[in-house]
């Protein structure tokens, strides 16, 4: 297992780039499974380990897909099975947002069942309700959901009991072909929904009110591939402006759009960090003291559950005590247990968690139990006295290009540790402790 290793206490500067968004070209990358014929082209796509499992799965299908400097060229034309299989979604929920799209073009979907996950049960029933309301029958068995329709899906009105930002996307994809007019209310309205949507149109389709509680989509006969750019990660841009309040330090966030972060803004604001925004992206720097505030996770445009561990290990060095709420999942909260570790403070009460501000991290060995869990661990490193060792790094690779690349060159103290150095480190650490064992004999 590879480790990460940070020696808390450099302050940072300069620029950082923010990579294209994963929860928007995953979408994406499901939806050109709609393309019966020409190329897609997506600009910006990650070059994150999710992105390569969603590939997988495409490539699975029997559809070409081709990855080299951060672009994609799919083409959907030919579709070899409607099957995907456990091996792969297993490895990524978001795999489950292919069924959408092979439903409505193929009539027939089987997708292993996604499951749930460390943070919460994450149930799909939004996205069956959305797929049945059109005409699918949907059938579960050994760990599979099988939808079919005879012909066309139908169009409908279907509301949404969550505001959940996969059964936005899954049913507004299936709706993109299908006969007549769907209504999605209640709809999810984050930015990547809006991006997934300007994709879908590209291809042809009729999509209007992304970004809005309702969503019309106007079923079309055919898709085509299209040429899109993947919009910049909010979340990745919220850590490195956390990674600059945490530190103290004066940051350019490069490619963060101020829009899409505006409940992050506004708390880093409240806490007293100061944010100049411009085109390009956003200065981050801190010249005094912070603030404890109050932080609740809600769906867009609310505070992202996203963000909600990374803005925990910030209000741990702040002055005061906050109040956490998490909304969104039930149980995010695993990474309070590895703060303890790091001498945080932190209470939980049901779905609120109350965080002490102003006692000194330690450093200490933690793990990653989830991809925002493990970049609030980086960031609770960086200030933390001493050396902190995280392992669990493969949930981190998910969602974040190269982290420790990025925050070395502003000046972090950090270094991640191939499986391989880990493994003969291990063996050295053996190998003295036999030696140790045996010296005593010896003399
Ligand atoms: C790949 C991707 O884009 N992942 C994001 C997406 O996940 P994802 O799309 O899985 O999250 P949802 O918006 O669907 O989930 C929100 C809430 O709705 C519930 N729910 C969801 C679907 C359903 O059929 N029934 C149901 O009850 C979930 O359990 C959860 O409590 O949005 C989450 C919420 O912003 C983010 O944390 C994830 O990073
Ligand atoms: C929870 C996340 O992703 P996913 O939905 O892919 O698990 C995330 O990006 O923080």
């Amino acid at each position: 297992m590879n480790k990460i290793i940070v020696r808390g206490g450099q302050s940072l500067s300069g620029r950082v780039k923010i990579h294209g968004a994963k929860n928007a070209v995953l979408p994406i990358i499901a939806a050109s499974i709609l393309g019966s014929e020409g190329d897609s082209v997506i600009y910006e796509a990650p070059p994150l380990d999710d992105v390569m499992v969603i590939n997988s799965v495409l490539e699975s299908l029997g559809i070409e897909v081709e990855y080299k400097n951060e672009t994609l060229r799919i083409n959907a034309r030919n579709i070899r099975t409607c099957e995907a299989s456990y091996e792969l979604v297993r490895k990524m929920r978001a795999s489950f947002l292919v069924m959408g799209p092979l439903l409505t073009r193929m009539g027939h979907a089987r997708i292993s069942l996604p499951g749930g996950c460390a943070i919460g049960t994450r149930p799909i029933d939004q996205h069956l309700k959305g797929f049945e309301a059109m005409g699918a029958e949907i059938e579960l068995g050994q760990g599979y959901i099988e939808a079919r329709v005879t012909g066309r899906l139908k169009g409908a009105k279907i509301y949404l009991d969550v505001a959940s930002v996969g059964a936005t996307e899954n049913i507004m994809m299936a709706a993109t072909l299908a006969e007549g007019t769907t209504t999605i209310e209640n709809a999810a309205k984050e930015p990547e929904i809006v991006d997934l949507a300007n994709y879908l149109n590209a291809m042809g389709a009729k999509v209007r009110g992304a970004g809005t509680g309702m969503i019309r989509i106007d079923g079309v006969e055919g898709l085509r591939g299209a040429v899109h750019t993947v919009i910049p990660d909010r979340i990745e841009a919220g850590t490195y402006m956390i990674a600059a309040a945490i530190t103290k330090s004066d940051l350019y966030i490069e490619g963060a759009i101020a829009d899409h972060l505006r409940p992050v803004i506004s708390k880093l604001q409240e806490m007293g960090v100061h944010i100049d925004e411009d085109e390009n992206g956003l200065r981050v720097y801190v010249d005094k003291p912070l603030r404890a505030v109050d932080v609740k996770t809600l769906p867009y445009p609310g505070f992202p559950t996203d963000m909600q561990s990374q803005m925990m290990a910030l209000l741990l060095t702040a002055d005061g005590t906050a109040i956490v709420t998490e909304t969104v999942f039930e149980n995010r909260y695993m990474h309070v247990e590895q703060f303890a570790n790091m001498n945080a403070q932190i209470k939980v009460d049901g779905r609120s968690a109350v965080i002490s501000g102003g006692n000194r991290l330690h450093g200490a060995k933690v793990c990653a139990t989830d991809l925002r869990a493990g970049a609030a661990l980086i960031l609770a490193a960086l200030v933390a006295e001493g050396v902190t060792e995280i392992t669990g790094v493969h949930h981190i690779d998910r969602g974040y290009v190269d982290i420790t690349h990025k925050l070395r060159l502003l000046g972090a103290d950090i270094q991640c540790i191939s499986r391989e150095a880990v493994h003969m480190e291990e063996e050295q650490e053996q190998e003295a402790m036999q030696l140790f064992n045996v010296s005593p004999i010896m003399v």
